[in-house]
C-alpha cells in the first residue's frame, strides 16, 4: 500500500484493537476495582468449603439485586466502599434504569438455573476427581511399600506407573482403559527391541509392549525416517505418538527438543498427560506440545520486526477482520470510483454497497475469500495473474491495513512463521537447532500454508506425521487432504504405516461406519477397518415426526436403558446423544430435567455460551491480574445501549488505553469520571461510569460470598 493510501484507512479503523485477552501487569493505579481488596482477603480457589451456586441466598450473591443505593451513589464517588450486604428490594422500588443485569437484557436472554446447576455439576465432579486422585495417590504409595518386592500383583494406573517397582502382566493405561498383555506373546520384533535397548527404561519396554504389531512398528521405526501412520478412529493413534515420543526421547533426543503440535489444547494435554504417565511429569512438562497457532504466534511475537509488526501486535479475531475487510472494500471502492475501468470493475461491489444487508454479505464473501486465500498461501499478485483484479486488491488492501494497525491474523501466524523460516536463515537455523524432531497429530487437518511450514521445519526429515483422510473436518478453515500426497512427494524415503484396528467400537458401528465412509470419493485408498470387539448390538434408525417426538423417544430410551440393571453400561454416565444444533440440546436439556435425569453438557459447549463466557469475564474481573478482553466482554454486555453505540465505547476505552499504555480499566475509569466529555453524551458517560460501579460491587461480593462460604 503506498502511504498515500494507507493514509487513508480511515482513523476510526485504525483506532480499533481486537478484542482478545491481551494480559497487563496487575494495575496497581488507585483507582483499580481490584485494589479494594485487603491483605486478609482471600482468592477464589480457597474457598474451605463450597455452598452450591443454586443455594446461595439471592441476597448474598445475586446479580440481579445489587444494592440500589451503593449503585445510586455512583456518581459521586466511584471508589466508595460498598461493604453493606446488598437487600433484595421490593420489585417496584427499584429503579430499572440503575439494575445493569436487567437493563442489559443481555443475561435476562440466556440466563436460567441450569446455569448455576451445571456450574455445581462441574465443581462437584472436578472436587470428587482431585478426592480420587489423591486417594489413588495415597493407596499406590501404600502399594508400593507393602508390595515392593512382590511383581506380578499391583495394578498401576494414572499418575503412580513411576514407582510401580513390579508390575504385573495386566496393567492400566492412564486413559484408564485395561489393556491385557501377555508377557508370553512378546513377538520378536519386541525381542529384538529389548535386545538392541537393553538400557531403555523399564516402563517404556513395558508401553511398547502394550501396542500391537503395526502401532509398534511405527513407534519404532528408525527415528530418521520420514514416517506417516494413517489411521482409522479409536485405532490407538495417540497411543502411537506416544510410543513414538518415548522412541524419540530412548533415542536420546532431548525432551525440549520435541515439537509435538495437535490442534487443540485438549488433545496437547491429554498426549502430556499420557506421556507424563509413562515418561515421569518431569519429562512430559519439557516436551513441546503446542496447537499449530499457539506455536507460530510465539514465533512470530519472537520475530516481530520482521514481519513490520511490534513484539505486541495485535491478533484479529472474526469481528475485527470483518471491519479490515470492509475497510478494505470502502478503499477500493473510493479508489475506483471516479476511474471508468475501475467502475465496470466494480459495478458488483458498488450495488452492494447501497444496501447494508447486502453489504453484510459481500463483506462476509470477501472475508471467506481472504481466508482461504491465506490458508493456502496464495498472493495477491497469483489473483491478478488469474485475472482476478478485485480480489487482488481486496487482499492487498487488507493486508496493508493489518499492518497498518500493527495487526495479524490467525491465518497470518502460519504464513509469517513460513515468511521467517524461508527468508530469515537465522530464524530457519534457529528453530531448526531447537526441534530436532516432530510429530504432528491430526495431520489431515493441516491446511496447505500449514503443511508448507512443516515442510521447511521439518528439513532433518525427523517428522511423524498421524492422520485419518476419513476424518477431515476443517476444509472450512483452509484444511486440505492433499497434504498426505505432497508428503509422499516431498519425504521420497517416507514409510507409511497404516493402523486399522478399532479398539473403541463394536463390529456393528465399525462395519456400518465403514460402509457409509466408502462412498466418500477423497480418500487415499480403499481402508479396510477392522475390530475385535464383539458385535454389540443393533443400530437402530428411528424417524421421528418432530423435534418433540425425537425428543420423547430418546428420554423414554433412555429410562429403559437406565432400569435395565442386568445390561452392561446402563447407568446414565455410559449415554451420550449427539445433536447437530444447539436448540435442540436446549429440548432435551428441559426434558431430562423434567424427568430428573442427570446430565452434562459438553464442556467446551457450556463454556462457549455466551452468558457462561460473560459471566466467567466478570468473575476474572475481581481477580488482580485481570486481562483487557475480560473488562471489554464485559462492558459490552453491561451497557444497556445499541451494538454500534456500545462498540463506540470500547473502541474509545481501547484507544486511550494504548494512547497512554495503561489498562482498560484504568482507560475507562479516566473515561467515565468525568462529568463532560467532547466524545460521549452525559447519559453514555453515566452508563459507562455504572458499568464500572458494578464491576466493584461484582467484586465486593465475590469477596464476600467467599468469606461466607469459609465460615
Ligand atoms: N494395542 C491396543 N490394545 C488394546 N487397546 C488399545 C490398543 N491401542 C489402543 N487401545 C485403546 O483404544 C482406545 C483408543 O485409543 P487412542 O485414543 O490411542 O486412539 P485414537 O486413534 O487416538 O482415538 P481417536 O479416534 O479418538 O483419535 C483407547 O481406549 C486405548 O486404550
Amino acid at each position: 500500500m503506498t502511504e498515500q493510501r494507507s493514509g487513508r484507512i480511515s482513523a476510526y479503523f485504525s483506532s480499533s484493537k481486537p478484542i482478545l485477552p491481551r494480559k497487563r501487569p496487575c494495575d496497581s493505579s488507585p483507582r483499580h476495582p481490584n485494589r479494594v481488596k485487603n491483605a486478609g482477603d482471600v482468592g477464589l480457589d480457597s474457598v474451605a468449603e463450597r455452598v452450591p451456586l443454586a443455594e446461595v441466598p439471592l441476597n448474598v450473591f445475586n446479580a440481579r439485586n445489587v444494592s440500589v443505593s451503593a449503585l445510586g451513589s455512583a456518581n459521586q464517588n466511584l471508589c466508595q466502599s460498598l461493604f453493606e450486604t446488598p437487600r433484595r428490594e421490593p420489585e417496584g422500588s427499584k429503579p430499572k434504569e440503575l439494575d445493569y443485569f436487567s437493563a442489559s437484557g443481555l443475561l435476562d436472554d440466556h440466563f436460567d438455573d441450569s446455569i448455576l446447576e451445571q456450574i455445581d455439576i462441574l465443581v462437584e465432579q472436578k472436587s470428587a476427581e482431585k478426592a480420587a486422585e489423591q486417594q489413588l495417590v495415597r493407596r499406590c504409595d501404600e502399594k508400593v511399600l507393602s508390595k515392593s518386592n512382590v511383581a506380578g500383583e499391583v495394578s498401576v494406573s494414572s499418575g503412580c506407573d513411576s514407582v510401580s517397582g513390579g508390575l504385573g502382566n495386566d496393567y492400566l493405561l492412564s486413559s484408564g482403559v485395561e489393556l491385557h498383555t501377555k508377557q508370553e506373546e512378546v513377538d520378536t520384533s519386541l525381542q529384538g527391541l529389548l535386545n538392541s535397548n537393553s538400557s531403555m527404561p523399564e516402563e517404556y519396554l513395558k508401553y511398547l509392549q502394550s501396542l500391537n504389531d503395526r502401532q509398534r512398528e511405527a513407534a519404532c521405526t528408525d527415528i530418521s525416517t520420514p514416517l506417516m501412520i494413517v489411521a482409522g478412529p479409536g485405532s490407538g493413534k495417540t497411543s502411537t505418538m506416544v510410543g513414538r515420543v518415548l522412541m524419540l526421547l530412548n533415542e536420546g533426543i532431548s525432551p525440549s527438543k520435541i515439537l509435538a503440535m495437535t490442534f487443540t489444547t485438549a488433545a496437547a494435554s491429554e498426549m502430556r498427560e499420557r506421556i507424563g504417565s509413562i515418561a515421569g511429569k518431569t519429562t512430559a512438562k519439557e516436551l513441546t506440545i503446542s496447537t499449530f497457532h499457539s506455536f507460530s504466534l510465539q514465533l512470530c511475537r519472537s520475530h516481530g520486526e520482521k514481519l513490520g509488526r511490534t513484539s505486541e501486535f495485535f491478533i484479529y479475531g472474526q469481528g475485527q477482520q470483518r471491519n479490515a475487510i470492509i475497510e478494505a472494500i470502502r478503499l477500493l471502492e473510493n479508489e475506483k470510483s471516479g476511474n471508468k475501468n475501475g467502475a465496470l470493475l466494480m459495478g458488483d461491489l458498488s450495488n452492494g454497497l447501497k444496501d447494508p444487508k447486502q453489504f453484510k454479505d459481500k463483506a462476509k464473501k470477501w472475508q471467506k475469500f481472504v481466508a482461504q486465500a491465506k490458508a493456502s498461501g496464495r498472493t495477491s499478485a497469483e489473483y491478478r495473474a488469474m485475472g482476478n483484479e478485485i480480489g487482488a486488491e481486496i487482499l492487498e488492501n487488507y493486508n496493508n491495513i493489518l499492518k497498518s494497525c500493527n495487526a495479524l491474523d490467525y491465518h497470518d501466524l502460519i504464513s509469517c512463521s513460513v515468511m521467517l523460516l524461508s527468508e530469515f536463515p537465522e530464524v530457519l537455523k534457529e528453530c531448526q537447532d531447537s526441534w530436532k524432531a516432530i510429530v504432528i497429530d491430526e495431520f489431515q487437518d493441516t491446511s496447505g500454508m500449514q503443511y508448507k511450514f512443516l515442510k521447511i521445519l521439518a528439513s532433518h526429515h525427523k517428522i511423524t506425521i498421524v492422520g485419518d483422510d476419513d476424518q477431515s473436518i476443517y476444509s472450512f478453515n483452509g484444511a486440505d487432504i492433499s497434504g498426505f500426497r505432497s508428503f509422499r512427494n516431498d519425504f521420497p524415503n517416507y514409510k507409511e504405516i497404516r493402523l486399522n484396528k478399532n479398539y473403541r467400537s463394536t463390529r456393528c458401528i465399525v462395519e456400518a461406519a465403514s460402509s457409509l465412509i466408502q462412498n466418500n470419493s477423497k480418500r487415499c485408498q480403499l481402508k479396510n477397518v477392522l475390530t475385535d470387539n464383539s458385535s454389540g448390538s443393533k443400530i437402530v434408525m428411528k424417524e421421528c415426526h418432530s423435534e418433540d417426538a425425537q425428543c420423547a423417544f430418546v428420554v423414554d430410551k433412555i429410562l429403559e436403558i437406565s432400569s435395565n440393571h442386568s445390561a452392561d453400561n446402563c447407568c446414565f454416565g455410559n449415554i451420550a446423544i449427539l445433536y447437530r444444533r444447539q436448540v435442540s440440546g436446549k429440548a432435551f436439556q428441559m426434558a431430562f430435567r423434567d424427568r430428573k435425569i442427570p446430565f452434562n453438557i459438553h464442556g467446551v459447549a457450556f463454556y462457549r455460551r455466551k452468558v457462561v463466557r460473560t459471566i466467567i469475564a466478570m468473575l476474572r474481573t475481581t481477580l488482580p491480574d485481570c486481562d483487557d478482553g475480560s473488562y471489554s466482554r464485559v462492558f459490552k454486555a453491561l451497557l444497556p445501549l445499541e451494538k454500534d453505540k456500545t462498540m463506540k465505547i470500547i473502541d474509545h476505552i481501547n484507544k486511550i488505553s494504548t494512547i497512554r499504555k495503561c489498562s482498560f480499566v484504568s482507560a475507562a475509569f479516566d473515561i467515565f469520571s468525568a462529568k463532560i466529555s467532547g466524545t460521549f453524551k452525559r447519559s453514555e458517560l453515566t452508563h459507562g461510569r455504572k458499568v464500572l460501579m458494578t464491576l466493584e460491587m461484582i467484586s465486593k461480593h465475590i469477596q464476600r460470598v467467599d468469606s461466607f462460604c469459609k465460615l
